[in-house]
């Protein structure tokens, strides 16, 4: 028996950090949903687990215990062959190892009929890891576990770029100078909700420009661009994702990114539900 999971891009539509905990977490407020591209794992009954990876992002991701996908086979409990079709960049804020270790989760437990591990040991493999399990679109707060799910994402035309730097999580966590900031503003509304997620914030993304400013470039061009209604970096970076008002801007905005910035990671998406 074999089963397939899709590993979707996640995308903070906010970041907010509220605080930090003794343990040096942080603890957030952030808008986050899924987007239709991402990474694709199949696993199939075996004796002993064994992960291979193949994609157009194949490079450079570990096929060891170095790969969040390994060690969520472990924290479940069973052992397989698991191929993981990697699309997205890495270290690039849109959850990729942990939106993989989640998808690893949902397949091996319908292999096996094993249930999902609980939170504690969900959250140990990372902070997203149990964010990642979700779909349509969450408030995350805490330092990740604590998760609601709110109305379906709206039908968002969208754009990701990412310009190629990777940006580890820890160092921009570390380089954020006020730990403790407002949290969103709550509730969101259904009316005006564009302003309103214009007016909330990426808390890391000022840390993040600092450690690449390439990312202040990415955001200019997405600015720049004819229809988009906001465009702001996604988690720890470096990716940042815009919104547009049609599905034409989408489109020409994404091809004028591509002529004028042929090695950045470019893709058009939508929210998937
Ligand atoms: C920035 C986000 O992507 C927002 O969704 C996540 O909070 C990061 O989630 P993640 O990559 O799964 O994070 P983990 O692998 O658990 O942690 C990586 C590192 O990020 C920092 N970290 C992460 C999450 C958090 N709430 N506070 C932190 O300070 C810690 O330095 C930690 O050592
Ligand atoms: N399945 C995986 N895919 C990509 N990288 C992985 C994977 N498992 C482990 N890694 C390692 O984790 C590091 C971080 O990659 P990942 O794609 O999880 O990024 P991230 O930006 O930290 O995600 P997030 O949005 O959760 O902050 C990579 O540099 C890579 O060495």
């Amino acid at each position: 028996m074999t089963v397939e999971e899709f590993a979707p891009a996640k995308i903070n539509l906010t970041l907010h950090v509220t605080g930090q905990r003794a343990d040096g977490y942080h603890l957030l407020d952030s808008l986050v949903i899924f987007a239709d591209v991402g990474d694709r794992v199949t696993v199939s009954s075996a004796e002993a687990t064994r992960l291979t990876v193949s994609g157009p992002r194949a490079a450079g991701v570990p096929t060891g215990d170095g790969n969040l996908v390994v060690r969520a086979a472990r924290a479940i409990g069973v052992d397989a062959d698991i191929h993981l079709e990697k699309h997205l960049p890495a270290a690039a804020g849109i959850g990729g190892g942990s939106s993989d270790a989640a998808a690893t989760l949902r397949a091996l437990s319908k292999l096996s009929g094993k249930p999902l591990p609980a939170m504690p040991e969900i959250l140990s493999l990372g902070a997203d890891v149990p964010l990642c399990l979700r779909r349509g679109m969450v408030r995350m707060e805490g330092i990740g576990e604590q998760l609601t799910d709110l109305d379906p994402a709206l039908p968002l035309r969208l754009l990701l770029v990412n310009p190629g730097v990777e940006v580890p999580t820890p160092l921009v966590f570390k380089a954020l100078r006020r730990k403790t900031n407002p949290p969103m503003d709550w509730p969101m509304p259904k009316e005006g909700w564009i302003e309103w997620l214009a007016a909330q914030r990426n808390d890391l993304e000022a840390p993040a420009i600092e450690a690449a400013p390439v990312i202040q470039t990415v955001l200019d061009a997405l600015r720049d661009s004819p229809g988009c209604q906001l465009a702001r970096m996604s988690g720890s970076g470096a990716t940042c994702f815009a919104i547009f008002k049609d599905a034409e801007s989408q489109k020409q905005a994404l091809e004028a990114i591509r002529v004028t910035h042929p090695d950045w990671w470019s893709v058009a998406c939508a929210a998937v539900a």
